[in-house]
């Protein structure tokens, strides 16, 4: 693939809103990666691969050149920190929030206001992290891998920080957002050495992308 160009990829809801942003770029991926098992995928355009990586992997693909672009949420950024990546383009696709939730009837202002020492569960352990310190919260951090939404439940964490967007999940277990921590969106991610190397080929497909964001 090195005379080509690789654009890595999570399946999934960055997968689905990114197809119209290839069509505007003139790329129609060869197959569906929910119903295939295969990770290197072809499109209509030889010079052109799809890599499909888990979504917090894609920044690390892209740092490394092993995928010379990519598509990762702004969360999933934050917490690679951005090492070697260009981010021209805020895609405006995957849109939620991250917020801090508690269990209904916990007084987190209170807590905060008192000083407690907070127990939050989180996989954003550096935006955790950022955030409370920034506020002057005193916390200990747990790191999960998912389903935050659990731990108040069964007592392993006062808080969460986690990603919302219908507020759906949180009603569904009985917390409720007390703070928003950032807006989230997903941003299109080059390799620095990619992009002087195989300007001529990422150009119009950085330009094509940046044409069909939508507002
Ligand atoms: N409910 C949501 N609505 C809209 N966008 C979301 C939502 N949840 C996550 N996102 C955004 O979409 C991106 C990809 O989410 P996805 O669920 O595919 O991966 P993940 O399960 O968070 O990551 P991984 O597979 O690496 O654990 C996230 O990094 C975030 O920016
Ligand atoms: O406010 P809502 O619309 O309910 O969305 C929020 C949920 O979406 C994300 O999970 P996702 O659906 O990606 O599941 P996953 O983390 O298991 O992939 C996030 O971790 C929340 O649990």
């Amino acid at each position: 693939m090195a005379n080509g160009i690789t654009l890595a990829l999570s399946k999934g809801r960055i997968f689905e809103e990114t197809l119209p942003l290839l069509a505007a770029a003139g790329i129609v991926p060869s197959e569906n990666p929910e119903s295939s098992r295969k990770l290197i995928i072809g499109t209509n355009r030889p010079e052109v691969n799809l890599v499909i990586v888990r979504a917090s992997d894609t920044p690390t693909y892209v740092q490394y050149g092993a995928a010379d672009l990519g598509i990762a949420g702004k969360d999933v950024l934050f917490e690679h920190g951005g090492v070697g990546l260009y981010q021209p383009l805020d895609l405006n696709i995957a849109k939620c929030r991250m917020s801090v939730a508690v269990p209904e009837g916990f007084d987190y202002a209170a807590a905060v206001q008192r000083g407690a020492r907070i127990r939050v569960a989180t996989k954003y352990m550096q935006m955790a992290r950022e955030h409370f310190a920034a506020k002057g919260v005193h916390v200990d951090l747990i790191k999960l891998y998912g389903s935050m939404e659990l731990a108040p439940l069964v007592g392993l964490a006062d808080a969460i920080v986690d990603l919302v967007s219908t507020g759906g999940t949180l009603r569904a277990n009985k917390l409720v957002e007390v703070e928003e921590i950032m807006q989230i969106s997903s941003r299109l991610v080059v390799n620095q050495a990619a992009l002087k190397l195989k300007r001529e080929l990422l150009q119009p497909v950085i330009e094509a992308f940046a044409g069909a964001v939508k507002p």
